[in-house]
């Protein structure tokens, strides 16, 4: 790279904006959407797609409710002439969506074009040209006399042409392509030629439509603009003011969201930004940035992974995992303090109410995605994310210390190998640190216990095998299982252990209902405490369970 790239480049000019409006405008109310997947996401992949795939996106592009679909460029191929006339005469274009066709300003070109919308109820022929100087200078020869006279010979062949075929209501849409890169002036001589060329005026609208055709500027720049432009613009209640961003700064939604405080009205784009080079506009992010703004887009991705999957196979290009609303990972927090924040507000969301769930911008549930991937677990998490996954996965809500204490368990694990811990992993890490000393051949095996009542309590018959497959009988009274367990672990096991805390909870119902019970614990030469945990049928046994398990952790330790 230059060590002084203003020798190489420089900013393009940009209108002179004193008293812009834009920046104390707000976004109320979608624009109309135009999907060009069809179009300009189609001429941008390295195999065009086939009828099969393009009609497959289409019918997709219907069902997420575009009304207004860029379906071709009919004199450009057979193919997308093919296309075209499928639709019109396969009755495919429901009776609210409009048909748009690309054409460049050649007169062959417009005549094919017309032609391929024969017995179309209404449709949209989108004529272009570039306007810029470089394109005036490399591309075309011509001066801007030149340029604008090139425009308005063009629209008014295009305006003959359709006139002859009244079955069709048409409508015009110009395109100074490189408008961003255009004199400002220049762009509204050329626009202006074309609204007079095709004589808008009533029941005679003209989409003008303004691209970012490659974007060069700041998005501030380009909402200046759109500005100067809808504030100048002649016949401006007959037009409909689009704009069409690519995406080569990475800022192509940023640019349509200042343009439609700038007064654009209308959105051109892709799903999901697909187009040439760094893409078109996404129009799902920009759709869902609205909907989060609590505006209804008019588009429906209430099942934003069916549009992903159907997108992928059309076009044939993976989507990013981090694909805002879209990718896989989007919805997900690997990092502690992001997924205690999640499950605390998780907790206390209120159901119908306002969304107030941090770090997550949208509902995932309205986009037909779940909760399941909220959360996941690596070395970056924290005990919130463990607890989460054992809650959800296991049913099993931890105290907070105990938290605490399992998190360093699953935190050494993700340390030492170096991978996400799934909710199976977390449960064989649970398992190993809490039920396993009380199972078969653990450090305390519990084999059976009997109660008996006695005078202000009952008194416990426990029988274990230590991990040396001694067997051993202990015998202790407490006011009920838990304190005798734990007087029957003090008195025969050498373990001095204190409860400082139980709790017990079932999960489940009926004949499949199992029992929950924790046990936090001291003993003398231990710092700190140590928990056990108890899984049983009957409520008591999974007390007891949880007090051997807590001995033989606090055992381990001493
Ligand atoms: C910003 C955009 O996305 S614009 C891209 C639009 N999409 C496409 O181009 C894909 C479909 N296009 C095609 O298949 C072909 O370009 C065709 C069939 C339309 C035309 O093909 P060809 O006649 O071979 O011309 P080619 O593609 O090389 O285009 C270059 C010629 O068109 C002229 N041209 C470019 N844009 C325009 C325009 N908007 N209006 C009129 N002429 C134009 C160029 O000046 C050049 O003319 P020249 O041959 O006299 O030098
Ligand atoms: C609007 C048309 C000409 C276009 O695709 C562009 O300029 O990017
Ligand atoms: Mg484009």
């Amino acid at each position: 790279m230059l060590q002084t790239p203003e020798t190489k480049y420089r900013p393009y000019p940009a209108p002179v904006m004193a008293d812009r409006r834009w920046p104390s405008q707000t976004l109320t109310q979608a624009p109309v959407w135009l999907s060009t997947d069809l179009r300009d996401g189609n001429q941008a992949l390295f195999e065009p797609m086939n009828a099969e795939r393009k009609l497959r996106l289409f019918e997709l592009l219907v069902g997420v409710g575009f009304k207004e679909i860029e379906v071709g460029f009919p004199a450009a191929s057979a193919s997308d002439h093919a296309f075209v006339r499928r639709l019109i005469d396969e009755q495919r274009l429901p009776a609210d969506v409009t048909p748009m066709v690309m054409t460049q300003a050649r007169e062959d070109l417009l005549v094919r074009t017309v032609e391929s919308l024969r017995g179309a109820r209404r449709a949209i022929v989108h004529l272009y040209n570039a306007t810029a100087p470089l394109w005036r200078r490399v591309v075309f020869g011509m001066g801007v006399d030149e340029v604008l006279a090139f425009v308005d010979r063009h629209v008014r062949l295009l305006r003959t042409l359709t006139d002859a075929a009244p079955e069709t209501e048409w409508v015009l849409q110009y395109s100074p392509e490189t408008f961003c890169m255009t004199e400002p002036e220049v762009s509204l001589a050329a626009c202006t030629a074309a609204l007079e060329a095709w004589d808008a005026g009533p029941g005679r609208p003209v989409i003008l439509n303004l691209p970012t055709t490659v974007e060069v500027a700041t998005p501030n720049v380009f909402a200046d603009q759109i500005e100067w432009m809808h504030r100048r613009l002649p016949r401006r209640q007959h037009v409909v003011l689009s704009i069409h961003p690519h995406n080569d700064r990475g800022t192509g939604v940023a640019c349509a969201e200042l343009a439609l405080l700038a007064g654009a009205q209308r959105v051109e784009g892709t799903l999901f930004g697909n187009g040439e080079r760094s893409g078109n506009v996404d129009l799902v992010t920009l759709a869902l940035n609205l909907y989060a703004l609590g505006v209804a887009p008019g588009l429906d991705f209430s099942d934003i992974g069916h549009v992903a999957r159907e997108v992928e196979a059309c076009t044939g290009l993976p989507l990013h995992p981090r694909h805002p609303y879209a990718g896989d990972l989007v919805f997900t927090a690997f990092s502690g303090s992001h997924q205690d924040a999640i499950r605390k507000g998780m907790a206390a969301q209120e159901p119908g109410g306002l969304w107030q769930v941090p770090y997550l911008p949208v509902d995932p549930q309205d986009l037909g995605r779940t909760y399941d991937g909220l959360i996941r677990v690596n070395s970056q998490s924290g005990k919130g994310g463990i607890a989460w996954l054992m809650e959800r996965h296991h049913g099993l809500a931890m105290p907070r210390r105990m938290q605490v204490e399992f998190s360093s368990v699953v935190q050494a694990h993700a340390d030492a190998a170096e991978a996400e811990v799934d909710a199976d992993t977390l449960w064989q890490l649970f398992d190993a640190a809490y039920l396993a000393p009380t199972a078969a051949g653990g450090a305390l095996a519990w084999h059976g216990h009997a109660l008996a009542a006695v005078p202000g309590g009952v008194e416990i018959s426990l029988d274990v095998t230590g991990a040396d497959g001694s067997a051993r009988r202990l015998v202790g009274r407490g006011a009920g299982p838990v304190d005798a367990a734990a007087q029957a672990v003090r008195s025969a096991s050498g373990i001095a252990l204190e409860i400082v805390h139980f709790e017990e909870r079932s999960i489940g119902g009926g004949s499949d209902a199992q029992a929950w019970a924790l046990v936090e614990a001291a003993a003398p030469g231990v710092a700190g405490t140590r928990f056990g945990a108890g899984r049983h049928a009957d409520i008591a046994t999974a007390g007891v369970l949880a007090v051997l398990s807590a001995a033989a952790r606090l055992g381990a330790a001493g």
